[in-house]
């Protein structure tokens, strides 16, 4: 097997990415720039490959690049700089922290992990407040990151349920890098706002703690805590102490309703609202099997109720793509591959659909028929005839087998497999998938028709290549010119591969229709 080109890699991005504006970067920092994830008020975020990571499914990284109000003046840059390093040594898995950033850049930058999931605003306003189990552990996940976030002097100052991430492994505090101004505050809605920090004060550790009962009074009951209105009259409310918590969970209403205190000094430090919040879980499952060897850590038990309690929240499918590191052997295909929403399942099952179909079609019989006719004239590869092999086959294109690798024809080996693919691994690399099949017959040579028939599941090219068929399993639809193009970057790939209806004749077949196989 000839290793993987390492002009290439494979990244696992979501079927929704949105594709770069013209004036969009390529590059920022050490990454590439894939895709836009989105724009919000501080900043864009893009989804970036980290070129440096070993397997596809950890490359997707997301960049932000800042543009915000609070960053208008030079004098917030050595501030941004101060706090981007405390985020990046809190050791939380409820926060999002930077893996890297550069506040000398123009503008800067933070990356962050890739995170797929749904933020808390759109779960509760899509489905209601959440389950007793659910939101303790919401309400556990986010006081314990904010706890880590201030130990390390950094208070979010921005908190609201927009900035909490659902994420299959639980709660994410987003968005720690700017703590939003109170002007700006204002205008996010006044609900999360402490009565303190409406008037103008600083971001601290108690007006965090006001967000947090503000928001899992809003994730308990599916409302606003102060009502609906302008944010004067719902800041007067909050002032006021007019908070409405009907049908929150009733073991949370004392430690979620002091945490709503005008008071900042009235609030309970977050030590105080996990013990708070540990305690009514425990209440309600009599402790049962609670880890031997003493009082369990909030740490601990944090653990242990994510584990229970977080259901239901699974990451969206991502879907293969590769990219080029660098300049391409031919202009043909664009530098990278993007693909559109919608095709994660369809490309997905198609890819299923054809291992299963191809094994459904070697038979024993079929598998026989498979090997080649190495005549003795041509001892490097044989060129089966029409009436001595099946009309399609799956086949190995290993560019090392090539001699000439911009010019057909293209060495092919029939391969096969017996055992079913193993799943859910993880995407594998190009070798290693193709180590997964076995030979099943002599190497032979084929044209590849310029205007074969290609669908990809891994080495889809433009959004505009997309195809759906007829049963609606779809992926991207290439040409035989693109494969070409493929092999020229040098991977080994497993195809199924349909030759041309020909009469029995000396010269190499022509292939028509290509899948490739691949699987995850
Ligand atoms: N680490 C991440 N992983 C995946 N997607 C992310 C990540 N960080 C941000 N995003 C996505 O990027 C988009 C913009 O996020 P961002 O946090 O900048 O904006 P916002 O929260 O909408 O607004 P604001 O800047 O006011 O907080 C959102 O759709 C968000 O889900």
């Amino acid at each position: 097997m000839s290793p993987r080109s390492p002009r290439e890699i494979s990244v696992l991005v979501p079927p929704d990415l949105a594709p770069l504006y013209p004036d969009d970067p390529s590059r920022i920092g050490p990454y590439l720039v894939l895709g836009r994830l989105g724009q919000g008020a501080t900043g864009t975020v893009y989804a970036a490959v980290d070129v440096s990571s070993s397997t596809a499914s950890d490359r997707l990284v997301a960049v932000k690049v800042l543009r915000s109000p609070e960053l208008e003046s030079p004098d917030a840059y050595p501030a941004l700089e101060k706090r981007l390093r405390a985020l990046s040594n809190v050791n939380s898995k409820r926060v999002v922290v930077p893996l890297a950033f550069d506040t000398d850049a123009n503008p800067p930058w933070l990356s962050m992990p890739y995170l797929a999931g749904e933020r808390l605003s759109h779960y509760v306003t899509k489905r209601g407040g959440l389950g007793t189990g659910k939101l303790i552990a919401l309400a556990t996940g986010l006081a314990e990151g904010l706890s880590v976030l201030h130990a390390r002097g950094v208070a979010h100052g921005s908190l609201r349920p927009s900035e909490v991430l659902l994420e299959s492994h639980g709660p994410h505090i987003m968005d720690c890098a700017v703590a939003a101004s109170p002007d700006r505050m204002r205008g996010l809605g006044a609900t999360w706002l402490s009565p303190e920090r409406f008037r103008g004060g600083a971001a601290t550790p108690a007006s965090d703690v006001f967000a947090w009962g503000a928001i899992v009074a809003f994730a308990g009951t599916g409302r606003l805590p102060f009502g609906p209105g302008e944010p004067e009259e719902i800041a007067e409310r909050a002032a006021n102490g007019a908070f409405d918590l009907s049908g929150l969970s009733k073991g949370l209403l004392p430690v979620v309703g002091r945490a709503l205190a005008p008071d900042a000094d009235g609030r309970p430090s977050l030590r105080e609202v996990i013990g708070a919040v540990i305690a009514v879980w425990q209440s309600e499952h009599d402790d049962e099997g609670a880890p031997a060897g003493g009082a369990p850590t909030g740490r601990d038990e944090l653990t242990r109720i994510l584990e229970r309690e977080w259901h239901a929240v699974e990451p969206p499918a991502r879907v293969p793509e590769v990219i080029r590191l660098e300049g391409r052997m031919s202009n043909r295909r664009p530098t990278r591959a993007l693909l559109v929403a919608g095709s994660a399942a369809i490309a997905l099952a198609l890819v299923g659909a054809g291992v299963w179909g191809v094994s459904q079609l070697l038979g024993p019989s079929d598998e026989e028929a498979l090997v080649a006719d190495a005549s003795e004239e041509e001892p490097e590869a044989a060129s089966p005839s029409a009436d001595d092999a099946p009309r399609t086959l799956v086949a190995r294109f290993d560019p090392a087998d090539q001699e000439d690798l911009a010019e057909g024809p293209w060495v092919y080996t029939p391969v096969d497999r017996d055992d079913e693919p193993i799943r859910g691994q993880g995407l594998p690399s190009h070798s290693a998938w193709a180590e997964q099949w076995d030979e099943a017959g002599e190497p032979a040579e084929a044209t590849i028709a310029p205007d074969a028939e290609v669908l990809c599941a891994k080495f889809c090219a433009a959004p505009d290549h997309v195809f759906l068929d007829e049963e609606g399993r779809g992926t991207w639809e290439l040409t035989g010119n693109d494969f070409v193009d493929y092999l020229s970057w040098g991977p080994v790939v497993i195809v199924e591969v349909t030759f041309a209806d020909e009469e029995p004749g000396e010269g190499p077949r022509e292939i028509v229709q290509i899948t490739e196989l691949y699987t995850d």
